[in-house]
């Protein structure tokens, strides 16, 4: 009986915690908070993080700093947090697609950064960013990193928060993490099990492996290797490959993200009622009703 009681309890407050927006894992008992680090942050700037969204639902978001491989300064770590914040309030949007600037797409966090900062900034540096990283992997938008030239440490990283991987040849995402003496921190290791399993993640961790595209599809970590390799041909190819998913109301497509977000993250019973609130909300719905008064056939 107390344990059915401490299970529901368990249960309720996770369901919330997944529906709560920007809602983080810390607080002050872990000794974090969130506007000291982003006072820390602001001192280590440079380069940008641009989101252009179209009239058709799918946004663009371009790490921008070409000068270090599209390494995260610390003004980046914000800027992205508030275009992650935009993005969960963006009701038309179906789809994101990540990528580098100039035909790289990231080399993790600034070295320079890394260098200067204390044990407690760099572990805070790390919850700030795995926050962010948590909220991104839960937009109610189908996301896609575009890898061109090179994901590594942070960047390979942030690859595994998007719902899919598309590659450009000659591309790799490599978890250098071991050769600076580290292990992921911004969640990349815990979803890295979660999409290729425990006994390939730990490889690509210990082996701090080279994956290039070909290796990234056998484990299934890429869907797709895309014909180009330049950075116009390849946004498009992306966009048109993601189109294929993104096709119909917004609102209906973000309520198939939320479902299968739930039954990701929620143990059944949770993931189940989850599911049937989401139901709820496009039952009756301009989409469904269209589609009962066109007597739709799907064949
Ligand atoms: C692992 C933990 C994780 C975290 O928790 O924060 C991190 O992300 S730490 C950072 C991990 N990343 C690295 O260690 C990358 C180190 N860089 C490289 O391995 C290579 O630069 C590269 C990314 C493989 C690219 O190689 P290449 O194509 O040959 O270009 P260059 O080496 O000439 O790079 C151009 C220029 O960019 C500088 N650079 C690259 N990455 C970073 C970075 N993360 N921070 C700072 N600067 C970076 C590189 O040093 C070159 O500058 P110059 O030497 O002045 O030309």
């Amino acid at each position: 009986m107390a344990v059915s009681f401490w299970n529901n309890l368990l249960q309720i407050t996770k369901n919330r915690v997944l529906q709560q927006r920007g809602v983080s894992l810390y607080n002050y008992t872990h000794s974090y908070e969130e506007h000291v680090i982003k006072k820390k942050l602001k001192q280590f700037a440079g380069g940008s993080i641009n989101l252009s969204k179209d009239g058709s639902g799918i946004g663009v978001l371009t790490l921008n700093n070409p000068r270090l491989m599209n390494a995260f300064t610390g003004t980046m770590m914000l800027e992205l947090q508030e275009k992650v914040t935009e993005l969960e309030n963006w009701k038309e949007g179906k789809g994101l697609i990540i990528h580098g600037a100039e035909n790289t797409f990231c080399s993790g966090s600034d070295l320079n950064i890394v260098k200067a900062v204390s044990l407690q900034d760099g572990v805070n540096m790390c919850v700030f960013i795995q926050n962010t990283l948590t909220r991104l992997m839960r937009l109610p938008l189908i996301s896609v990193a575009l890898v061109q030239g090179k994901a590594v440490g942070g960047g390979a990283e942030l690859t595994t928060a998007c719902d899919f991987r598309l590659m450009t040849p000659g591309s790799e995402i490599r978890f250098v993490h071991k050769l600076m003496g580290l292990v992921p921190g911004w969640g990349g290791a815990t979803r890295l099990v979660q999409l290729i399993g425990s006994r390939n993640a730990l490889k690509l961790l210990s082996g701090a492996l080279k994956v290039d595209p070909e290796r990234a599809v056998r484990l299934g970590l890429a869907e797709e290797i895309l014909p180009s390799s330049d950075e116009t041909g390849s946004l498009e190819e992306a966009c048109t490959w993601l189109n294929q998913y993104t096709e119909g109301p917004a609102d209906v497509i973000q309520a198939i993200k939320k479902v299968v977000i739930a039954g990701r993250e929620l143990h059944l019973e949770a993931a189940l009622r989850e599911e049937k609130d989401i139901f709820g909300t496009v039952w009756g719905g301009p989409a469904n009703v269209q589609a009962l008064a066109q007597r739709a056939k799907h064949k």
